[in-house]
């Protein structure tokens, strides 16, 4: 179960296009705003979430925007937040981009809550290594 605290009344709840089949709760603007070209902006969802315990979630760009070129940033959800979700998009383009209020603007993950504790320590062997950066070929 997603747990959804509505903290405007301009929110649209997360939803799911195809349920049982995306992997993704749809977000929604609750405020319009204008990304300048090459800008960025934080862009409100007016929700905040809590997920079956422990899992936090990722917030991902949607393929149809990344298309456009307005790319979700930063975007991990700790299982422990409580505040409104907030969107970080990024404009690559040419053009100012114009969010309306109840636009949907990006994808909501579960994510396992899968840290540990950190321990200092050697690293076995393994075939890549330190190897990396198109180590493989292109
Ligand atoms: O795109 C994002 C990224 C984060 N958050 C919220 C949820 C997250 O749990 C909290 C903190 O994010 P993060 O851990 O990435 O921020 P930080 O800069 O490392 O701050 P902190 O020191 O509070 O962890 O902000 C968002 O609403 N949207």
């Amino acid at each position: 179960m997603l747990k959804v605290k509505r903290l405007s009344p301009h929110a649209t709840l997360p939803t799911i296009g195809h349920p049982g089949e995306d992997i993704g709760y749809d977000l929604y603007a609750s405020e319009d705003l204008t990304i300048a070209a090459r800008g960025a902006a934080g862009v409100p969802t007016g929700v905040a979430i809590e997920f079956d315990p422990p899992a936090g979630g990722v917030v991902k760009t949607r393929s149809g925007m990344a298309k456009k070129r307005l790319m979700c940033n930063a975007g991990v959800i700790d299982a422990g937040y409580r505040g409104e979700i907030i969107v970080l998009m990024e404009n690559l383009g040419d053009q100012e981009y114009e969010i309306k209020r109840g636009d949907k603007i990006a994808q909501l993950l579960e994510h396992p809550f899968l840290a540990k504790e950190v321990v200092e320590a050697e690293l076995t062997d393994a075939a890549r290594g330190a190897k990396g950066f198109g180590s493989t070929g292109k």
